[in-house]
C-alpha cells in the first residue's frame, strides 16, 4: 500500500491564506502591518533563494517586509549595531538573521542580541527555555510548521514512539520540546547513534533533519508509519532530494511529506504565523 501524501504546499498555501485574511481585518480595524526584517549577510545561493521566498510571501500576506542583504564582509559589530536599530523600531515586529551566516560572524550573539520578543525564529535561549518548560511563545518555525502539518493527519500523537534523526537547533532539538509537549516518546538520533536503522524501524513516527541525501532507508520504516523528511539536498544534477529514501518509504508509511513541496513550504507559513502573532497577539515581558 502507498502512503497518503502530506501536502505541505497546500497546508502553507492554506495557512498564508488565513493569514492575509487577518492582516486585512485587523488593518481595518486601524492597526499596524505586522513588519518583517530578514537579515541575510552574505550570497549563500540556497539562502538567497528562501529570502526572495521569504519576501514575496510577506507582501502576499500584506506584511512590510524591511528585510537587509548584507555583504559578505559586514562585521560582527555592525550586524549587532543593525539589530539594536530594528529592536528599538516599533514597525518591526519580527527580526530574523538567515542561517548560514558567513564563518566570522558568531551566529549565538547575534541571536541573543535580538530582543526575544521579536525573536520570530525562536531560536532566542529565553524563547528555546519557553519551550522547554511547556511554555511556548515563539516555537522554532520548521519543527512548528511540522506539528501544524501533524494536526492535518487527524493522529494523536498522545503515547507515540516518536523517533527524530539529527539534533541541531534549527531542527532536531525543538522538535524533541514540542513532540514531548504532546506526551510522544521521542528518542533522539545524531551522528553517535548507534543502530540507527533498528531505532528507526520502532518508531510510529520519523521525523528527519540531518542534510544527507537518502540516508534513512525506505525498508527501515515500520509499516504504517508517519515519515516527515525535513531535508532539502540539491543534487549535481540540480533536482532536490530528500533525507529519507521517498520511493521505498513510501511503500511502508501511511503519511510521508514529499520534498520538494513538503516541510519546507511550512517553515515560511509559520514564520508569517509567528510574525502575526508578535504584532496582534502577544503582551511580551521578556528583557
Ligand atoms: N534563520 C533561519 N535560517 C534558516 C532556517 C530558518 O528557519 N531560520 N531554515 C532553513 C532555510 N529555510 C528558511 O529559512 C527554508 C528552507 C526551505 C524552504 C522551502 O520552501 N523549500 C522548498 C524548496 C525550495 C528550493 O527550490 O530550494 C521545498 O522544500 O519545497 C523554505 C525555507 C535554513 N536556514
Ligand atoms: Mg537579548
Amino acid at each position: 500500500m502507498s502512503a497518503k501524501i502530506l501536502d505541505g504546499k497546500a497546508i502553507a498555501l492554506e495557512l498564508r491564506e488565513s493569514i492575509r485574511a487577518e492582516v486585512d481585518r485587523q488593518v481595518a480595524a486601524g492597526k499596524p502591518r505586522p513588519g518583517l526584517a530578514v537579515i541575510m549577510v552574505g550570497d549563500d545561493p540556497a539562502s538567497a533563494v528562501y529570502v526572495r521566498n521569504k519576501k514575496i510571501a510577506c507582501e502576499k500576506a500584506g506584511f512590510n517586509d524591511v528585510s537587509e542583504v548584507l555583504p559578505a564582509q559586514t562585521t560582527q559589530q555592525e550586524v549587532l549595531a543593525l539589530i539594536d536599530k530594528l529592536n528599538a523600531d516599533e514597525s518591526v515586529h519580527g527580526i530574523i538573521v538567515q542561517l548560514p551566516v558567513p564563518a566570522h560572524i558568531d551566529p549565538e550573539e547575534i541571536i541573543e542580541r535580538i530582543s526575544p520578543c521579536k525573536d520570530v525564529d525562536g531560536f532566542h535561549p529565553y524563547n528555546v527555555g519557553r519551550l522547554a518548560t511547556r511554555m511556548p511563545i515563539m516555537a522554532p518555525c520548521t519543527p512548528h510548521g511540522v506539528m501544524t502539518m501533524l494536526a492535518k493527519t487527524g493522529i494523536q500523537l498522545r503515547g507515540l514512539d516518536a523517533v527524530v534523526v539529527g539534533a541541531s537547533n534549527i531542527v532536531g532539538v525543538p522538535q524533541l520540546l514540542e513532540l514531548l509537549n504532546e506526551r510522544a516518546t521521542v528518542t533522539v538520533c545524531h551522528s553517535a547513534t548507534k543502530n540507527l536503522a533498528h531505532k528507526v524501524a520502532q518508531a510510529d513516527l520519523v521525523v528527519v533533519g540531518v542534510g544527507i541525501p537518502e540516508m534513512v532507508k525506505g525498508d527501515w520504516i515500520k509499516p504504517g508509519a508517519i515519515v516527515i523528511d525535513v531535508g532539502i539536498n540539491r543534487m549535481d544534477d540540480g533536482r532536490l532530494v530528500g533525507d529519507v529514501e521517498f520511493e521505498v518509504a513510501k511503500e511502508h508509511a501511511s503519511w510521508i511529506t514529499p520534498v520538494p513541496g513538503g516541510v519546507g513550504p511550512m517553515t515560511i507559513a509559520t514564520l508569517l504565523e509567528n510574525t502575526m502573532k508578535v504584532a496582534y497577539h502577544l503582551d511580551c515581558k521578556a528583557k
